[in-house]
């Protein structure tokens, strides 16, 4: 807090003992700025800060803070409350307003409501109150990392790279699997040869299939997709191979089939899993021969276009059933490419969220952020519907917000599920950053419902910022609209 006697600082107290609940993945090279005027902490924060991958500054005055943040790319700030030669604050809010997606993290012994509060408004991201336990500051960190890069990657959607049609445009994705799998689409690219597509589904087998022909040397000639599940067996049939005039009723005039009319273009074969055996016969064939007889032909036309193939079936065990053709599966599986579920690759779960909320920024003109908990349970969740399901869960959070900040509240019903569960099986759920007077509920399992420990956050927060209910939800993590809500529930909407 501004104007607070000067008093020694207690040492965090690590809990070396005990693993942290969760690594902090690597940062990415970020820059880590410790600023405390204590060496024995500012010496604590820099060795851990290391182990967790940053790359350290450190500082223990006001004005080497200010000198080191103007000379270096700092991404994070660890920031002690109370450090010689000015006010933290000051520093904060001019630190934010020079460099807007600066994530900082306040430190300090003395918390009360008000400082956290003053700190948030100042711009902080975090508060972590001395002493802290190792595990405290590895979370603390973790969370900063996140921030930063969806602070990151939503200011470069915003203001547009120029590589519009570009690989990392299409399909967004930082980590080493994405980066590994980039590399192998633009290897493929070059090449003809059919490429099989593997992945669960709502990985971006599409899109990776969208990747590989506009990275190749035909990328202005068509890309056609065919969903193999989709069709009906006759259907498919005169989809992909086409047919001549009369060849059936309702054949009143021919039609080319996408294996022809994608000319010297790209045919998706979406669920190839799912095409029926005497399809895959004529498929195979096609591939073989580089021609198709259409429906009712006589003669067979030629056949230009690469093929890509995906499924989320496993295919050798359908070819050992005998459901899928052994050698149509070796002839697709020329190269294949395998998309990573998202739950293997959760540091690009940031970036794809500041990439739909960018998307809806464009159609709806609200500038969309996350808060701190819904991103921290968006990292932890599993997605076992991969991007799709978080494509969807954003869009569903924008379409059902009444404001620009998305909460859990927003989050779909399993995402809520998840985090009440990992709730559930911790023993301490921290309602507000951990200031001192903010109540901190010890659960034991099975004693105390979780309603009945929200409705007891909720109003003990109120109480301890004065009624201040707009405040109260933005310590929470919560929309206003959702405590209003909740009050009602409680029937104490005039508290
Ligand atoms: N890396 C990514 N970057 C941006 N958007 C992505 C990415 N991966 C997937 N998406 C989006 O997620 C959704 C699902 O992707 P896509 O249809 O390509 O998945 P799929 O693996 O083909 O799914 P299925 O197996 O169900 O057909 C699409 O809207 C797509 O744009």
């Amino acid at each position: 807090m501004r104007g607070q006697a000067s008093m020694p600082t207690p040492v965090p107290r690590w809990k070396t003992a005990q693993p942290a609940a969760r690594t902090v993945a690597p940062p990415n090279g970020m820059n880590l700025l410790v600023v405390d005027d204590d060496s024995a902490v500012r010496h604590a924060c820099c060795e851990i800060g290391k182990s967790a991958g940053f790359q350290i500054f450190a500082s223990g005055t006001i004005a080497e803070s200010e000198a080191i943040l103007n000379e270096q790319a700092i991404d994070i700030v660890l920031l002690d409350l109370r450090v010689p030669g000015g006010s933290s604050l000051d520093l904060l809010e001019r630190a934010r307003s020079a460099h807007p997606e600066l994530v900082v993290i306040l430190m300090t012994a003395f918390a009360t409501v008000a400082s956290a509060v003053e700190a948030m408004r100042n711009g902080a991201s975090d508060y972590l109150t001395k002493p802290f336990a190792l595990e405290e500051l590895m979370q603390v960190l973790d969370r900063a990392r996140r921030r930063r890069t969806f602070e990151l990657e939503a200011r470069r959607l915003r203001e547009g790279t120029g590589e519009s049609r570009s690989l990392s445009s299409l399909l967004i994705g930082n980590t080493a699997a994405m980066q590994q799998l980039s590399r192998m689409i633009t290897k493929v690219a070059q090449s003809s040869h059919p490429v099989l597509i593997l992945g669960e589904t709502g990985t971006g087998k599409e899109l990776v299939a969208r990747a590989v022909h506009e990275g190749g040397a035909h990328a202005d000639r068509p890309f056609l997709a065919v969903d193999c599940g989709a069709l009906v067996p006759s259907l498919i049939e005169s989809e992909l191979f086409g047919y001549v005039k009369g060849a059936f009723t309702g054949a009143d005039k021919a039609k080319d089939g996408l294996l022809v009319a994608a000319d010297d273009g790209t045919v998706f074969l979406d669920e190839i899993g799912d095409l029926p055996l005497d399809m895959q016969t004529r498929l195979l064939r096609a591939l073989q021969e580089k021609e198709v007889r259409p429906i009712g032909a006589s003669e067979p036309v030629a056949v230009h276009a690469r093929i890509l193939a995906a499924t989320n079936r496993d295919l050798p065990a359908m070819v050992e059933q005998g459901t899928f053709r052994k050698d149509l599966y070796f002839r697709l599986n020329v190269v294949n490419l395998r998309v990573p579920p998202l739950r293997q690759r959760r540091d690009d779960i940031p970036l794809l969220a500041a990439h739909f909320l960018e998307r809806m920024r464009r159609e709806d003109g609200v500038d969309y952020v996350v808060s701190d908990e819904a991103l921290r349970v968006m990292h932890e969740y599993d997605w076992p519907g991969n991007v799709r399901e978080l494509e969807h869960a954003i869009e569903r959070a924008c379409a059902i917000s009444s404001g620009p900040v998305l909460t859990m509240a927003e989050l779909p019903t399993q995402l809520q599920e998840y985090r009440a569960q990992t709730a559930r099986g911790g023993s301490v759920i921290a309602v507000a950053p951990a200031a001192e007077n903010v109540t901190v509920v010890h659960q034991s399992p099975g004693i105390v419902s979780i309603a009945e420990l929200e409705k007891q956050a909720i109003l003990n927060t109120i109480q301890q910022l004065n009624g201040d209910k707009l405040m109260a939800a933005r310590l929470l993590g919560i929309g206003k609209t959702t405590l209003y809500r909740k009050l009602k529930e409680y029937g104490i909407e005039h508290i």
